[in-house]
């Protein structure tokens, strides 16, 4: 028992580097760990958006987990990706591509996928799903793309823009997650916590 609430015997491990997944995953009130993972993020050519997303998140979870042999835990990984027209937009090397995937977002529909995965210690049993949503962006012209580029703000994220940031601007309509768009989907996450016994409403 914490401040009265019954907590999970299981300690959470999130296996990741993103300031936004440590945020998104604190909604849920529970105590946990945050442990980057340096998991390899190629895949081959050929895999499905969803294929990518759950095997990196998978890989993530796997890569923590290597290194927390002994623990008793639920070790949590997730990857994000966008996608316009069947081609895979990941995080900008730098602000020419940040600027050059903007032009493309711009004024088009556009798809996001998030896998998650949920990995137990010791047992080792392992649950993913993921989350897929449409974001509509308005034009953006070359003097607002530049604006935007400048401010940093696209540079560690899928698609070189944050939906929860100044990127908001040019969002006209999201169909789907909101919390996947942003990296992790509690919905789907708190589901797939529940299968091991955790709950933020227990
Ligand atoms: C589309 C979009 C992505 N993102 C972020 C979420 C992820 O942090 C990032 C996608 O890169 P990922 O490779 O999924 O994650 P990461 O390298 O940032 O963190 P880690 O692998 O350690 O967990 O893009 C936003 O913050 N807002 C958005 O609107």
């Amino acid at each position: 028992m914490l401040n009265g609430v019954q907590r999970p015997e299981r300690m959470l491990l999130l296996a990741s580097g993103s300031p936004r997944r440590r945020e998104l995953l604190a909604l849920l009130n529970l105590p946990f760990e945050v442990i980057p993972s340096d998991a390899d993020e190629t895949t081959p050519e050929g895999w499905s958006p969803e294929e990518i997303v759950t095997a990196l998140a998978v890989r993530k979870a796997e890569a923590v987990a290597a290194g927390s042999a002994g623990r008793e835990a639920v070790v949590i990984g997730s990857d994000t990706i966008v996608v316009l027209d069947g081609k895979v937009l990941g995080k900008p090397a730098d602000e020419t591509e940040a600027a050059a995937m903007l032009s493309r977002l711009s004024g088009r529909t556009h798809e996001v996928f998030t896998g998650v995965a949920c990995l137990g210690l010791p047992d080792g049993k392992v649950r993913t799903g993921f989350t897929r949503a449409r974001v509509s962006m308005r034009n953006i012209d070359g003097r607002e793309i530049a604006a935007y580029v400048a401010t940093g703000e696209p540079m560690d994220k899928a698609g070189a823009y944050a939906v929860q940031g100044l990127a908001a601007v040019f969002i006209e309509r999201i169909e789907g997650d909101y919390h996947g768009i942003v990296g992790l989907p509690i919905y789907l996450l708190h589901g797939l916590l529940q299968e091991f016994g955790i709950s933020a409403l227990a």
